[in-house]
């Protein structure tokens, strides 16, 4: 099946059942009428809808080097720069139904999946790993477009460099036994976005792990036997799109992921038993040029969201003569142009990497990486500046259509805005930045590329220093 449609994948995976369990019971029935994950699941199908769209197929789509079919272009494997620009502009089409709020629309993980089946070549010769698995998985999702979460952070028990999980049963998820059909996996893992909306779950080993039961990378699909998605509390409030702007329609669910003897059958294992390849293979593979570049791609349409509601509300309450909203409003501009142009290096610098693939230069994109997690709660912190008092005066869609409406079409009313589309700005702002939807999306930029200070020390050692260092000598040698 090459790029399939919203209701192909709609169908799909309700036709899955995964085992998912929220506020203490199993889901039952199809999980895109569930009120949790219905908002998220019609607007990933938009995206798919997308891939069909006359005006934008030929960018949302290429033609699989297998088939011949149309298959989406996040699983591209770029070759030239125009191949790379092509991504950009495709994940910025997806992002821009969003505002980027989804932070795991299907190209993120398709991303992943490209870069990692493009460098199986690492794998070859090593113990314990299938190369030939990674890129027939990876043709067999892009061809059937498969959708796609991942998890691979193990449960937060104890952080100390010097703790050893020693419980007598694994709580990380672990490898119990291996057999005839495949590797036998016990434990948890914290936490997969989207769990149970997928029709795929990818598992890695975290970085840094010691014990071989847990170096192993594999796919398996979200329904298969003895995987449990447990979730977190819901933050759709309610289906009203006026009322909750974002969290209606974009609240990916995060759950924890817990594995009951699942056996993960031997074609869907990519490696295991390995701490080498285990604790190196993310790094020395291309995923962080390609997974970065996606993200910063959403970053800046996500960016873009956000200056677009702080200057609305500028306008709306005739705020702009003053110097500090002024300076304020600069800062998502400084924020935004500081992306686009990391973005545009790091294309501007692409290179053929030794997989053949076109390669964005990465040190532009960690830069990037490093900046926005701290970033992003600066830029909603001022658009709770600016809102105020008005993000908290925000009555509901009923209160407009009952008999109170004349007093808050009156009274709420604003410089270039009636009551009601004032309200509607100002409950876009707060469920941008102030309700649960808003304040999971600034911890979600934080934290789900890893610990800002692990990306902070990737960059400090990979960044090539030498040409400075050789700067200075020259200069200290110099004569005035
Ligand atoms: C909204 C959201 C969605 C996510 N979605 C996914 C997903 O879909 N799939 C997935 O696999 N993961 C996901 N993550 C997990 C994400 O990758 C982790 O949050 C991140 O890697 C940090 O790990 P942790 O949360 O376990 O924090 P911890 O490691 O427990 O860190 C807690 C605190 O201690 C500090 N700390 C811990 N260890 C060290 C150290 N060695 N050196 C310095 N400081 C340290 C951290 O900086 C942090 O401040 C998501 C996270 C969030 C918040």
């Amino acid at each position: 099946m090459p790029a399939i449609t919203g209701k192909d994948y709609i169908l799909r995976i309700n036709q899955l059942k995964a085992n998912i369990w929220h506020e203490g019971k199993k889901i039952i029935g199809n999980i895109s009428e569930h009120p949790t994950y219905k908002g998220a699941i019609k607007s990933q199908a938009m995206l798919y809808d997308l891939q069909h769209q006359e005006d934008v197929k030929d960018l949302m789509t290429y033609f699989s080097p297998q088939t011949g079919d149309r298959v989406g272009t996040s699983f591209l494997q770029p070759k030239t720069k125009e191949d790379l620009t092509k991504r950009r502009k495709m994940t910025m089409e997806w992002a821009k139904t969003n505002g980027g709020m989804l932070g795991r629309s299907p190209d993120y993980m398709n991303t992943v999946l490209m870069s990692f089946a493009a460098s199986a070549s690492i794998l070859e010769g090593k113990e314990n790993c299938f190369p030939e698995n990674l890129v027939h998985f990876y043709e067999q999702a892009r061809e059937q477009d498969l959708s796609f979460t991942h998890t691979f952070i193990n449960p937060q028990v104890n952080r100390s460099q010097l703790y050893f999980e020693d419980a007598e049963e694994p709580i990380s998820a672990t490898i119990i036994d291996k057999n005839k059909e495949g590797l036998v996996v016990k434990g948890a893992k914290l936490l997969a976005t989207q769990g149970g909306m997928t029709d795929e779950l990818l598992v890695l080993s975290p970085g840094g792990i010691t014990s071989k039961a847990n170096a192993f990378a594999f796919s398996v699909p979200s329904d298969i036997n003895g995987l449990k998605f447990i979730t977190r509390e819901s933050f759709v409030n309610g289906e009203s799109s006026f009322n909750y702007p974002l969290s209606s329609r974009f609240e990916e669910i995060d759950t924890i992921v817990v594995f009951d003897d699942v056996v993960v059958p031997w074609e869907r294992v990519f490696f295991y038993d390995n701490l080498e390849v285990a604790n190196s293979f993310k790094n020395q593979s291309a995923f962080l040029p390609f997974t970065l570049h996606q993200v910063v791609c959403r970053q800046v349409v996500k960016t873009k969201f956000l200056l677009g509601v702080a200057q609305s509300i500028v306008d709306t309450i005739n705020i702009s003569e003053y110097q500090h909203i002024q300076e304020k409003v600069t800062e998502i501009i400084v924020a935004l142009e500081t992306m686009e142009a990391l973005l545009t290096k790091a294309e501007w610098n692409a290179s053929i990497d030794e997989f053949g693939l076109m390669r964005p230069e990465l040190a532009p994109l960690q830069v990037a990486s490093c900046t926005y997690p701290t970033v992003y709660s600066k830029l909603t912190e001022i658009i709770q500046i600016l809102g105020s008092s008005g993000m908290i005066s925000i009555p509901t869609e009923k209160d407009f259509n009952s008999e109170i409406r004349g007093d808050l079409t009156k009274y709420l009313q604003s410089a270039t805005k009636d009551g009601k589309e004032r309200v509607q700005l100002f409950r876009l702002a707060w469920d941008l930045t102030m309700s649960a939807f808003g304040t999971r999306q600034t911890q979600y930029e934080r934290f789900f590329f890893g610990h800002p200070i692990r990306l902070t020390s990737e960059l400090y050692h990979s960044y090539d220093k030498t040409e400075y260092i050789n700067l200075i000598h020259k200069f200290l040698k110099s004569k005035g």
